[in-house]
């Protein structure tokens, strides 16, 4: 799935550049429907009473969907009647995306949205993304069409990638649902749901945990949910996979009226673990082994170690900061540390500094970005690739010591995919495990030599399906 991932370009890092990083802006993102026909026209009494709280990035083009739902809805059929798009009709004539009802996977990141299409079988029709979203460069890639593009925030990549769905055969008309990866659910949030206005605050009051993430996540879904009203909406969250774990790992060492606050480690990327738990058998061959370390290695980057096909620890905490070093994230830091520089520099300052300044490209000065890095011949560059190394390796440690050992080690996410020698580095710091590296060759999915006590895969991060997995047996279970 890597290998599908639009080249990120230099200084449009995934976490770079999101303008708002404790996510305080009131206002809401709002999808210029263009060409884009709205599934069905149904005035939503509820749906003026939806909270808010979404991010806004300032800018406001074409035709704003809220003001004139109506007028929009005929002008964007009359469009495409015109048109005679692929697509146009939901019964008539024959798509160039083939027939049958499809569901769009959502997945947006903190500077990118991935797309995909899956039919009832679960099977993948479509893939897209727009990535570089608030950066000079940007670009989108939907299927097999790729062009550069600048989007000045995520409703307008959303609306670009629509456009291009649509043009492809998948017109909003054509789906059965939404389903969206949201980062942070809190400690309520805890599986997959059906998204309501109750669902919305409640994602909503998560986003000062998930800054980078959260109000991406919520744009999205209030666009198309304003875009398409009777269409089932369903969110799948980062968090949820984590609830498995013991309160001891969990709680801060802090009074429990803290705690009681939501002042706790919650844990993110579980959607890529669960999806890794479901797949690893497949990959491996047999059964899921008992003890995995599994490595999320991408702008984000975290662990978790998974006992009996649950999550029992995990790197991140409270909000995707802390754990490992990553794109433009520092990992842990002592809480002290943070509020000299709250205090030094201010509470925005400081909040910038850890999410958007830190990391690869704070250590590097060249950037977030692994590949780059790895190519790059600075001393610099070199120390942040080496941070990022041993710090997986640490906190490897700490994981394997949560499961008291370690059957199988498995790497996802761009760079745990694709890093053949960050990946390399990781593994010949935990040769005490009874691990034999192999040759550890691109492409290859076993990375463990014959006669190694300890298993090594890639395996490819399929979060999109998961999440249209999650939504279908929502759907089933609604019929
Ligand atoms: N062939 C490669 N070699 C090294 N790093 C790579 C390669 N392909 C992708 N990456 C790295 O993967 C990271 C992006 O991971 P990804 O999982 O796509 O991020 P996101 O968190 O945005 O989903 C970047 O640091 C990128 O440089
Ligand atoms: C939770 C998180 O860090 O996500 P991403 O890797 O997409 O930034
Ligand atoms: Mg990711």
């Amino acid at each position: 799935m890597g290998g599908d991932r639009p080249a990120r370009r230099r200084g449009a890092g995934a976490d770079g550049d999101g303008p708002d990083p404790v996510g305080r802006r009131g206002a809401r993102q709002e999808l210029p429907i263009g060409s884009i026909r709205r599934r069905r026209h149904h005035p939503h009494p509820q749906h003026h009473h939806r909270q808010r709280g979404v991010q806004d990035d300032g800018l406001r083009h074409g035709l704003l969907l809220r003001g004139d739902r109506a007028g929009h809805a005929r002008a964007g059929a009359a469009h495409l009647a015109g048109a005679g798009g692929a697509g146009a009709d939901r019964g008539g004539r024959a798509r160039r995306g083939g027939g049958g009802a499809v569901i769009l996977v959502v997945n947006t990141g903190s500077s990118s949205i991935k797309v995909a299409i899956f039919d009832d079988a679960l099977q993948q029709r479509l893939s897209g993304a727009a990535d570089g979203i608030g950066a000079a460069a940007g670009g989108l890639k939907v299927g097999e069409v790729t062009r550069e593009a600048q989007f000045a925030n995520h409703v307008a990549a959303l609306q670009a990638v629509l456009e291009q769905l649509e043009a492809q055969g998948f017109p909003v008309s054509r789906l059965r649902a939404t389903a969206h990866r949201v980062v942070h659910g809190g400690a309520r949030l805890t599986e997959p749901v059906r998204i309501d206005d109750a669902v919305v605050a409640e994602i909503a009051r998560c986003n000062p945990l998930a800054p980078l993430h959260n109000p991406h996540n919520l744009a999205a879904i209030n666009a198309l949910r304003d875009l398409a009203p009777d269409l089932a909406h369903f969110a799948s969250f980062d968090t949820a996979f984590h609830a498995t774990n013991p309160p001891v790992a969990t709680t801060y060492a802090v009074p429990p009226a803290i705690t009681e606050r939501g002042i706790r480690r919650y844990g993110f990327h579980g959607i890529s673990y669960a999806s890794l738990t479901r797949a690893l058998p497949g990959i491996a061959g047999g059964t899921l082994p008992r003890r995995v370390l599994a490595f999320h290695l991408g702008n984000g980057a975290s662990l978790c170690a998974i006992r009996d096909g649950r999550s029992v620890a995990t790197t991140m905490g409270y909000s995707p900061l802390s754990g490992l070093t990553m794109g433009t994230r520092t990992g842990d830091i002592d809480g002290n540390a943070v509020l000299r520089m709250a205090e030094e520099d201010g509470i925005d300052a400081a909040a910038r500094l850890l999410n958007h300044e830190s990391g690869l490209t704070g250590l590097s000065g060249v950037g977030p970005d692994m590949r780059t890095l790895l190519g790059d011949s600075s001393p610099e560059a070199a120390f942040a690739v080496d941070h990022f190394c041993y710090w997986a390796r640490r906190h490897a440690g700490s994981m394997i010591a949560a499961m008291e050992g370690v059957d199988a080690l498995a790497f996802t996410g761009g760079i745990g995919e694709n890093a053949t020698t960050v990946r390399a580095r990781i593994m010949e710091g935990l040769e005490w495990t009874g691990l034999v590296p192999d040759a550890n060759a691109a492409g290859a999915a076993r990375l463990h030599a014959p006669g190694s006590s300890v298993g090594a895969w890639v395996v490819p991060a399929a979060e999109e399906r998961m999440i249209a997995a999650d939504a279908a047996a929502l759907l089933d279970a609604d019929a």
